[in-house]
C-alpha cells in the first residue's frame, strides 16, 4: 500500500494511464507544478480513527495538507471521506456517539488537545456543505453574521461583505440586492452565497463536502473555478463523487475504500492511496485505485 507521495517513483507503469486521464478530462502537472510531498502542510491527519458508538468507521488514516494546495478525497459510498473530513474541524464533536482517535493537527498543534476550542478551530478551518444552505435573511446579513457572531473586529462591514462576495465571485450578481433575502437566489449563487459566508471569517483552510452535488453543470463549473481562484489564498479539501472534478481541481488526491470485517461485515473505511492527482489518475499504485478510477467498482 502506498499511503505517501514520495513512493510514486518507485511504482510499476500503468498501461492504461494515458486512457484513463483522457477519461477523467485531467488537466495534470501541466498546469501547474505539484511538489511530490504536500508543502508546508497546514493540517495533518496522524492515525485518524473514528468510532460512531461500537461501529469503527475509518482506521488509522495518515494524510498531510499542503499550504495552498486542493486535496480531494474520493472513495466509494460508506468508504468514510465525510467522516474524515468532518474531524477536521471538529464537526464529529456535533455527532452523537461519534468518537475521533488520533491527532488532527493545524499549524503542529493537536486541535483535539483539551485546552482548544472548537468553536476557534471551526472560524479558522471553514466548511462547505452539500446543499446550500444560506440563513433566512439578507444576503448581507448572511455575509455579516458570522463576523458578528464570533466578535470578529471589523472597521467596516460594508467593505467586509464586498470583499467576501467579490473573493466568492458574486459581488457583480448581487450588489445592487444585498438586503434581498438569500433565497431568492439560484442554487449555485446560495451555495457561492455559502462560500462568501465561509471566508467573511478569514479561514485559513475551507472544506468542502461534496458543494456541487446539487448543482447543475454550469454552475458546478463556476464553482470549480472559483475554487481554482481560492486556491492562492486558501488550503482547499474537498469530498467528491464526481472523479472528473477531481481531476479538473485538485493538487493531490486521497483514495479511500471500506473493507468488510470478516466477523461482523461492518465495512470499515482506510485510506488506499495518497499521491499527486495526476498520478492517481494516470499511474495509481494500487489496483483497488486503477479499479476505481476506471469504473469497475465503486
Ligand atoms: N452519524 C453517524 N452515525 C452512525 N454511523 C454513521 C454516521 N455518519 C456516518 N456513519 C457511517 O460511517 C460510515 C462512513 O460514512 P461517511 O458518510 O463518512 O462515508 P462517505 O464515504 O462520505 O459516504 P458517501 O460517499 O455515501 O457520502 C458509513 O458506514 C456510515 O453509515
Amino acid at each position: 500500500m502506498s499511503t505517501h507521495p514520495a513512493t510514486a517513483s518507485t511504482r510499476p507503469a500503468n498501461s492504461e494511464g494515458r486512457e484513463i486521464s483522457m477519461m477523467t478530462g485531467l488537466h495534470g502537472d501541466a498546469e501547474r507544478e505539484v511538489p511530490d510531498v504536500p508543502p508546508d502542510p497546514v493540517m495533518e491527519a496522524l492515525k485518524l480513527n473514528v468510532f460512531y458508538g461500537d461501529f469503527h468507521a475509518v482506521h488509522d488514516v495518515n494524510l498531510s495538507f499542503g499550504k495552498h494546495e486542493i486535496t480531494a478525497l474520493i472513495g466509494p459510498s460508506g468508504c468514510g471521506k465525510s467522516t474524515v473530513l468532518r474531524c477536521l474541524n471538529r464537526m464529529n464533536d456535533l455527532v452523537a456517539g461519534a468518537r475521533v482517535d488520533g491527532e488532527v493537527t493545524y499549524h503542529g498543534q493537536n486541535i483535539y488537545a483539551r485546552k482548544v476550542d472548537p468553536i476557534a478551530v471551526r472560524t479558522q478551518i471553514g466548511m462547505v456543505f452539500q446543499k446550500p444552505n444560506p440563513f433566512p435573511k439578507s444576503i448581507y446579513d448572511n455575509i455579516a453574521y458570522g463576523p458578528r457572531v464570533t466578535g470578529m473586529k471589523v472597521d467596516n462591514m460594508d467593505d467586509l461583505v464586498e470583499e467576501a462576495l467579490q473573493g466568492a465571485a458574486l459581488w457583480d450578481e448581487v450588489k445592487d440586492k444585498l438586503k434581498q433575502s438569500a433565497y431568492g437566489l439560484s442554487g449555485g449563487q446560495q451555495q457561492r452565497l455559502c462560500i462568501a459566508r465561509t471566508i467573511a471569517t478569514k479561514p485559513d483552510v475551507i472544506l468542502m463536502d461534496e458543494p456541487c452535488s446539487a448543482l447543475d453543470p454550469i454552475a458546478t463549473s463556476r464553482i470549480e473555478d472559483l475554487m481554482l481562484q481560492m486556491r492562492d489564498d486558501y488550503t482547499i479539501i474537498i469530498v467528491t463523487h464526481n472523479m472528473q472534478q477531481a481531476a479538473r481541481v485538485s493538487d493531490r488526491t486521497a483514495f479511500f475504500t471500506a473493507r468488510p470485517d470478516e466477523t461482523t461485515g461492518n465495512r470499515t473505511g482506510l485510506l488506499v492511496e495518497f499521491d499527486r492527482t495526476s498520478n492517481i489518475f494516470a499511474n495509481p499504485a494500487d489496483k483497488r485505485t486503477e479499479d476505481y478510477i476506471s469504473g469497475r467498482f465503486g
